[in-house]
């Protein structure tokens, strides 16, 4: 807006400050289990019996419940004198790990992950680089080796991205009507997540699950129910030849079929959104 009355009082300059800050208060009562916890209980709390349940300080935790209720995502109720805390609507739906519209694992891998390697912002401004290796100590030429350090991470990351589909997903694929396409391929398509809403809202539509080799099995293992016969995967890396034509390497085969030959009649070529920056930087 730029008036008077914002250089007076610079609002969004604090705002900014302190940005970071909100964000770890919402990671890290996540992680703590603070709202599992409200959402298994069915009855407010207080801060000593939340602190008691997740093994925390009754300092700390009285803090962190307070900080959350400032930021409305926990409400609090005060009765015969004591203080009790409860999950707001919007804690239930988004914060808890059982909910359907989930967004615990994405929180995860930002606070864990994300939240650490914008710490070195700076120096990634500086070398023109990734802070994978500052971060982690593992090398960041190829990201997403560094984001799959362990299985564990790669889980985490899978089930993150996929959490995003539950709330966008359908949108997303209503947004143009791909139902002349019978055939989706889904080039990076990770979890699987939005292959599973494709074929939920276009049930004549198949996709293929195009990602690296250990992807595709934890997907397969984890994320796909093998029952679910209209989603199949190949499992491969996906190569830039040149600007606009993709290749997929087999495996052990080695070989190689372009992406013109996936496209043919009647099919659709999906590619997700960060592989093609990052084959685009990597392979050329
Ligand atoms: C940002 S994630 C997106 C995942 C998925 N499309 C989604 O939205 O949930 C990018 C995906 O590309 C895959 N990927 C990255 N480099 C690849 C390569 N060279 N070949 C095949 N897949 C690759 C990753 O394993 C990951 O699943």
């Amino acid at each position: 807006m730029g008036s008077t009355e914002d250089l007076d009082y610079p609002q969004i300059i604090f705002q900014y400050t302190n940005g970071f800050l909100v964000s770890k208060v919402l990671f890290t009562a996540c992680e703590l289990g603070v709202f599992d916890l409200l959402l298994e209980s069915g009855e407010p709390l207080s801060s000593d019996a939340i602190a008691a349940r997740l093994g925390t300080s009754p300092s700390g935790t009285e803090r962190l419940l307070d900080a959350c209720v400032g930021l409305k995502l926990l409400a609090v109720e005060v009765t015969g004198g004591g203080v009790y805390y409860r999950n707001t609507e919007i804690s239930n739906l988004y914060l808890t790990k059982s909910s359907p519209k989930s967004q615990y694992h994405i929180m995860m891998y930002y606070s864990n992950t994300v939240y650490l390697c914008w710490h070195y912002l700076t120096d990634a401004v500086r070398e023109g680089r990734n802070q994978y290796e500052r971060a982690f100590g593992i090398s960041s030429i190829d990201p997403f080796g560094a984001m799959y350090r362990s299985e564990e991470e790669m889980l985490k990351f899978m089930a993150g991205q996929n959490s995003i589909w539950s709330i966008c997903g359908r949108d997303v694929l209503a947004a143009f009507d791909l139902s002349p396409f019978r055939h989706i391929y889904d080039l990076g398509g990770g979890g699987g997540a939005l292959a599973q809403e494709c074929v939920s809202v276009y049930p004549n539509s198949t996709v293929t699950i195009y990602d690296l080799p250990k992807v595709v099995q934890v997907a397969k293992e984890w994320f796909v129910p093998s029952e679910e016969r209209r989603i199949t995967f190949h499992e491969g890396k996906c190569q830039l030849l040149r600007r606009r034509v993709l290749s997929w390497a087999l495996g052990d085969r080695g070989h190689i079929s372009l992406l013109a030959d996936l496209a043919e009649a009647g099919s659709l070529v999906a590619v997700s959104a960060l592989v093609q920056p990052c084959l685009v930087k990597y392979l050329l």
